[in-house]
């Protein structure tokens, strides 16, 4: 590979890049520029290119300010040292000077040859950097980040102060240190270059060592423009948005700035950055994991082939549908993006991934036509229609169809499999429009909505994951642990038989994303109108009393049959808090694990299920309550005496969140839940980022005293407010049974049953498997 075709890609790849330095090595490129920018880029924009960059004497901005290869000139290896200001302003005629006297510049400065080790220390090129930045002075103000570069090696650094910009990546092979300084000075030339090759020339190498550098002028429409905008809309069909080529006048002809797919590229003083790796990883694995076996996936968009990538990552994908984007944008992402495209190193995947024998493109309507499309044709759609996922890559041309966004979300969820789940990807969500979102989404039925965010620098990505039925959401709470089996699974092996193949994503991250940021909840809550529970506040309130756990005691329960119950030791008002302090330490069985412990009781016949697993079902059931906001129930269970707490018959119950509620299990309709309890739960909320960072605190220690209640009496709850539409009826039918003593709760019956096989002295026999245990 050529040293411009390595920087093209290097740059691409690289997290911050600003500007991209290619050729600065290369001499011939001071003569004709274009002829060293990639051929797809040549063809695809060769009608925008200017023709001469001499030729047109009347526009004296388009002068180059001459890069200056003037170490190399010199004779031997010191010749940073007497790289003076002086020698560089000679270089520099007054007319040039004169023209950038005002506006702001850019300087960019390569040094090559450097030692390589030093260029591969984050630490010492963070050091150096930061040098730098003191000999500038503008230290104070200074805010920065350094790290490893994700795909390449070598480092990224960037910061800024003010309005000057300061950028900096290391090709540790190649021995080269790039920095690029948009700054507003009368003579950043003076300043930048000489304070460059003193801080870093100390690391150099070879005998000849090289620095290049060149200024330009920013900020004139004349000096740069672009041939090739992202910001425009994808959803029009009309231009490109995966990339932009910015063809400026100056010696070194062309700056490639990578577009990554959230942020619109800035023109001129860019700031532009690049995360493709960490963008896609966000986008695409959180939502393939929120499905248990996603078949079919839609990708939307006119990518650059990592989406696809990510996506041909999961070994359940038989099918992928892309839309919006075609050939001849494949063939230009194919040389600018290679490494976006490329699933070499996946096993069972066509090397370059839109090659891939699942790969369907859609390159005969726009995206907007193929979502829309023709209604008439629904009778015709067969579940192998239907998608297990749609990932939208870019969403800004989404959201500024405000009259149509609620037709293409309804269209959107038609599409999707009965489990099926969306991305879209949002970068304006701070905007006044962003509540009306979640409305739209909520109105076209998706079931459950959850917000994740992936900061990069002082970026945030925004991504918004619907779940056409809540019980997927199970799987957006899968744990850690879970999820690394899943990813075991589900994801394909590398050609060198390795998992993970994930650069970012993993699974603590996914920890991080199920829950939005607090940015996110405040937003939320601080809308005119209170969203459900926003005016609780976060934590506790401290204006609210909390009964400790010490003012409760254990004794006989006065409901007949009920055996141990829970008693108020000491009078206590209304709106207390009945012991926060303890009964925020529940157990936590997460749905999946509620549901391997009912398929062992299936699995194991009677006697065995006696022996193994009847203490253990007893205490889950017996004592756990179901909570339903990981989408299938799972249970908390009380670990200290609060366990106790019983059923309080025909509307006793004295504990609860808010009002009292008038249900009873006598008085309930067996088939329909009462209105009252329609909304009591969190988990009915789609979208609620106040209850999902709060839900665990609300569900396990959100209860108060609903009445004043004096000393001696029993502490009994509702246990309706447990139950959902699932076991409603059955769930009502045994309170009745229990308050009119013709039934028994699983604990009085584990309890009865246990004293009478002891009394028997029966004993437990072990019986082989009936089937294999695989
Ligand atoms: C969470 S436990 C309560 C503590 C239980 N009483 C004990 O002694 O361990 C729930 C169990 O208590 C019993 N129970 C609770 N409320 C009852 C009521 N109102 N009538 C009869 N039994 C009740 C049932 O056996 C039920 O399975």
């Amino acid at each position: 590979m050529n040293l411009s075709l390595y920087l093209l890609i290097a740059s691409a790849l690289g997290p911050c890049l600003l500007t991209f330095t290619v050729g600065y090595f290369s001499t011939s490129l001071v003569s004709t520029y274009h002829e060293h920018l990639p051929i797809a880029v040549r063809e695809a924009f060769k009608t925008y290119f200017i023709p001469s960059k001499f030729s047109d004497s009347s526009n004296s901005d388009l002068r180059i300010i001459k890069w200056n290869t003037y170490l190399s000139e010199l004779d031997d290896g010191d010749a940073v040292e007497k790289n003076s200001s002086e020698d560089i302003k000679k270089k520099i005629s007054t007319k040039n000077a004169k023209q950038l006297a005002s506006g702001s510049q850019q300087v960019l400065v390569d040094l090559q040859d450097l030692d390589t080790v030093f260029l591969d220390s984050e630490k010492a090129v963070e050091s150096g950097f930061l040098t730098f930045v003191k000999k500038l002075g503008i230290f104070d103000a200074f805010m920065y980040e350094c790290h490893r570069a994700i795909y390449n090696e070598g480092v990224r650094c960037m910061g800024y102060a003010g309005s000057e910009t300061i950028s900096l990546y290391t090709w540790p092979k190649l021995g080269v240190l790039s920095m690029n300084v948009l700054c507003n000075r009368s003579d950043p030339w003076s300043s930048i270059v000489p304070l460059a090759s003193e801080v870093f020339g100390a690391s150099m190498t070879s005998n000849k060592p090289s620095l290049l550098w060149s200024l330009k002028q920013r900020n004139t429409s004349k000096l740069t423009w672009m041939a090739y905008s992202p910001s425009s809309s994808s959803m029009s069909g009309d231009t490109n948005s995966i990339g932009s080529v910015e063809v400026s006048s100056d010696t070194d002809g062309v700056h490639f700035k990578p577009a990554s797919a959230s942020r619109s590229v800035v023109k001129d003083d860019v700031r532009q950055q690049n995360y493709d790796q960490i963008y896609f990883e966000a986008l695409v694995h959180p939502i393939m994991f929120s499905h248990d076996a996603p078949k079919s996936v839609a990708i939307i968009g006119k990518g650059t082939g990592a989406t696809l990538r990510e996506v041909l990552k999961h070994k359940t994908v038989e099918k992928v549908v892309i839309v919006g984007t075609d050939d001849e944008t494949l063939q230009v992402n194919k040389k600018l993006y290679t490494q976006h495209s490329d699933c070499s190193t996946l096993e069972g995947v066509a090397p370059y991934c839109y090659d891939d024998a699942r790969v369907e493109l859609i390159s005969d309507e726009t995206a907007l036509e193929w979502l829309l499309g023709d209604d008439d044709d629904d009778s015709d759609t067969t579940p192998d229609d239907l998608f297990d996922v749609i990932i939208f890559e870019k969403s800004n041309s989404l959201w500024s169809l405000p009259e149509d966004t609620e037709s293409i979300f309804d269209s959107i969820s038609d599409m999707l499999s009965a489990n099926g789940v969306l991305v879209v990807p949002h970068d304006d969500l701070g905007s006044s429009n962003a509540h009306t979102i979640f409305d739209i989404l909520a109105g076209v039925g998706f079931e459950a909505i959850h917000r994740y965010e992936e900061f990069i620098h002082l970026d945030r990505l925004s991504f918004i994951a619907c779940f056409n039925n809540i019980e997927t959401r199970a799987l957006w709470f899968t744990s850690a642990a879970e999820l690394h089996v899943r990813m075991q699974r589900n994801l394909i092996r590398t050609t060198l038989n390795e998992v993970p193949i994930m650069y970012w994503f993993d699974e603590a991250t996914m920890m991080a994303y199920q829950l939005p940021s607090r940015s996110v909840d405040d937003d939320f809550c601080n809308q005119p109108q209170k969203p459900f529970m926003c005016d609780e506040g976060h934590g506790f309130d401290p204006e609210v009393p909390n009964a400790p756990i010490s003012s409760f005691a254990v004794g006989i329960s006065r409901i007949p049959g009920a055996g141990r119950g829970i008693f108020f030791q000491t009078d206590v008002p209304k709106g207390t808090f009945i012991a926060a302090d303890e009964s925020v330490y529940d157990i936590l069985f997460y749905p999946s694990t509620t549901s391997i412990v009912n398929d062992m009781i299936d699995y194991l016949d009677s006697s065995e299920f006696l022996h193994y697993s009847s203490l253990f079902y007893t205490y889950l059931f017996g004592y756990g309550f179901a909570f339903e906001y990981f989408g299938k129930a799972g249970y908390l269970v009380d670990t200290g005496i609060l366990t106790f707490i019983n059923h309080g018959c025909n509307g006793t119950g004295v504990m609860g969140e808010g009002e009292p509620l008038i249900t009873t299990e006598m008085t309930a309709h067996l088939e329909r839940m009462p209105a009252e309890l329609e909304n009591y739960g969190t988990e009915t909320h789609v979208y609620n980022p106040f209850i999902d960072r709060n839900n665990m605190r609300i569900i396990t220690a959100g209860d108060k005293t609903l009445y004043d209640i004096k000393a001696g009496s029993e502490l009994v709850d509702n246990y309706l407010r447990y139950l959902h539409e699932g076991n409603w009826k059955s769930g009502v039918l045994d309170y009745r049974a229990q308050c009119i003593a013709s039934g028994k709760g699983v604990v009085t019956g584990y309890e009865e049953r246990k004293s009478s096989s002891s009394a028997s002295n029966e004993e437990f026999h072990f019986h082989p498997p009936k089937e294999p245990r695989l």
